[in-house]
C-alpha cells in the first residue's frame, strides 16, 4: 500500500488523439492551437483506424486532448459530441480513455463521465497578472474558471488530474499559491489524483519570447510541492522536459513518482520526443528506482467509477499492474 515509500515510479503507457487543434483561445506559449475553422476535426472512422493497431500493444490510456472552440459558439455542441463520441469509441475498444478538452460546462463534465475513467486541466498559475500577458487572449484561462472547474469535478466525484505550467511569468511566490489552492479542494473533495509541474518548454509555434524553465530548479520546485500537497496526491513530471539524467534522478529524489503518459508523440510539446520506456528504465535502474505501468484512474478512486467503467479498469489492473500494486 505505502507505495510513496517505495522505490516505484510509474508512466502511463499511452496514445494521444486530437479531436481538433482549432482553439478561440490564444495562450502566447501554445505550440498545438491552429485558428478557428482551420484544422478538420477528428472523425469517428479516422480515430478507428488510429486505434485499431494499439490493440495489439500494451497501451491502455487514449489521451483525449483537444483544442476548445468557444461555448456560445453555433458548433459548440457538435465539438462536444466529438469528444464524447471519441471517448465512447476508445473506451468501446477496450481503452480507458482521460479528457483533457479544456474549460468544459457542469453538464459537459458529468456526461463525459459516462465515457471517462478521469479527466484533466491544468491549473496553469493563479495570478491575474498573467491575464495581461501570456493569458491576454485566453478566456479560458481565468483563475476563478478554472478553479471552479476542479471544484466541479470534486463534486461530481472525477478522479481529476491538475497542475501547474511553470515559468510563465509567476513569480516563486505565486506557483506556492496555487499548489495551495489545490490543496485546500482536495481536503474538501478528495478527487486529485495527480498534480503535473510542467516546465514551459519553447517550441517552434508560440510568440512568447522566454527561456524554457530552468530544470535545474525544478527539484527545489517539487521538494517544496511535496510539502504543500497532500501526501495522496501523486506528482508528476513529463520526463521529455526533464532532459538531463541527473536532473530527472533527482526530480525522482526530491519526491515526483509519476512521468504521466508515454507515447509516440507528445502532442503539446511536439518538438521535444518522448523518451522511450526502456531508455527510461536504463535511467531509473541504477539508481534503485523501478519503473512500473499505471492505469489512468488510482485504485482508490475505482469506486467512483458506474459499474461499466469499473469491469474494464478491473481487466486492466489483472493484465498491466504487478500484483504489488493492486
Ligand atoms: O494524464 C494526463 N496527462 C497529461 N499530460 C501528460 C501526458 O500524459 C504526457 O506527457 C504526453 O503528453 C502524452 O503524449 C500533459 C502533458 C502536457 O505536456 C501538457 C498537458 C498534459 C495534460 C495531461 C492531463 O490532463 N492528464
Ligand atoms: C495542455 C497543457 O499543456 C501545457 N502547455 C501548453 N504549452 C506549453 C509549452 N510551451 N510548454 C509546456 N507546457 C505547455 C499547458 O499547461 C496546458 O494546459
Ligand atoms: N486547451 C486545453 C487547455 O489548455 C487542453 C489542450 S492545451 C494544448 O487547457
Ligand atoms: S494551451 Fe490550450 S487553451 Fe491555450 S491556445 Fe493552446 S489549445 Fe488553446
Amino acid at each position: 500500500m505505502p507505495i510513496n515509500n517505495s522505490r516505484i515510479v510509474t508512466y502511463s503507457p499511452a496514445y494521444t488523439i486530437v479531436p481538433t487543434y482549432e482553439c478561440f483561445n490564444r495562450c502566447s506559449y501554445c505550440n498545438f492551437r491552429s485558428e478557428p475553422g482551420k484544422s478538420p476535426w477528428m472523425s469517428i472512422s479516422d480515430a478507428e483506424s488510429i486505434l485499431k493497431p494499439l490493440q495489439s500493444e500494451r497501451i491502455c490510456e487514449i489521451l483525449i486532448l483537444s483544442g476548445e472552440v468557444h461555448p456560445h459558439s453555433p458548433r459548440r455542441q457538435a465539438w462536444f459530441k466529438r469528444i464524447y463520441d471519441l471517448s465512447e469509441l476508445a473506451f468501446s475498444m477496450g481503452f480507458l480513455p482521460h479528457t483533457n478538452a479544456g474549460l468544459l460546462s457542469f453538464e459537459e463534465m458529468q456526461k463525459l463521465k459516462r465515457v471517462n475513467i478521469s479527466m484533466g486541466l491544468m491549473l496553469e498559475q493563479l495570478t491575474p497578472t498573467l491575464l495581461n500577458s501570456v493569458h491576454r487572449h485566453a478566456p479560458s484561462k481565468l483563475p476563478e474558471v478554472r478553479l471552479q472547474q476542479l471544484q466541479r469535478a470534486g463534486e461530481l466525484q472525477i478522479p481529476f488530474t491538475t497542475g501547474l505550467l511553470l515559468g510563465i511569468g509567476e513569480t516563486v511566490n505565486d506557483g506556492w499559491e496555487t499548489l495551495e489552492a489545490i490543496s485546500d479542494l482536495h481536503q474538501r473533495y478528495h478527487h486529485i489524483q495527480e498534480v503535473i509541474l510542467q516546465p514551459h518548454s519553447p517550441g517552434h509555434q508560440q510568440t512568447f519570447d522566454a527561456p524554457p524553465f530552468n530544470p535545474h530548479q525544478l527539484p527545489e520546485v517539487i521538494a517544496k510541492a511535496r510539502q504543500i500537497l497532500p501526501s495522496d496526491i501523486t506528482i508528476q513530471i513529463p520526463p521529455n522536459l526533464v532532459k538531463d539524467d541527473c536532473w530527472l534522478l533527482a526530480c525522482i529524489e526530491a519526491g515526483a513518482r509519476d512521468l504521466g503518459g508515454i507515447g509516440p508523440k507528445d502532442e503539446v510539446n511536439p518538438d521535444y520526443p518522448h523518451v522511450q520506456e526502456q531508455a527510461l528504465r536504463e535511467i531509473l535502474q541504477p539508481a534503485g528506482w523501478e519503473l512500473v505501468p499505471r492505469l489512468p484512474v488510482y485504485p482508490q478512486f475505482d469506486g467512483w467509477l458506474s459499474g461499466e467503467l469499473q469491469t474494464a479498469v478491473k481487466r486492466w489492473r489483472k493484465t498491466l499492474t504487478p500484483v504489488s500494486l493492486v
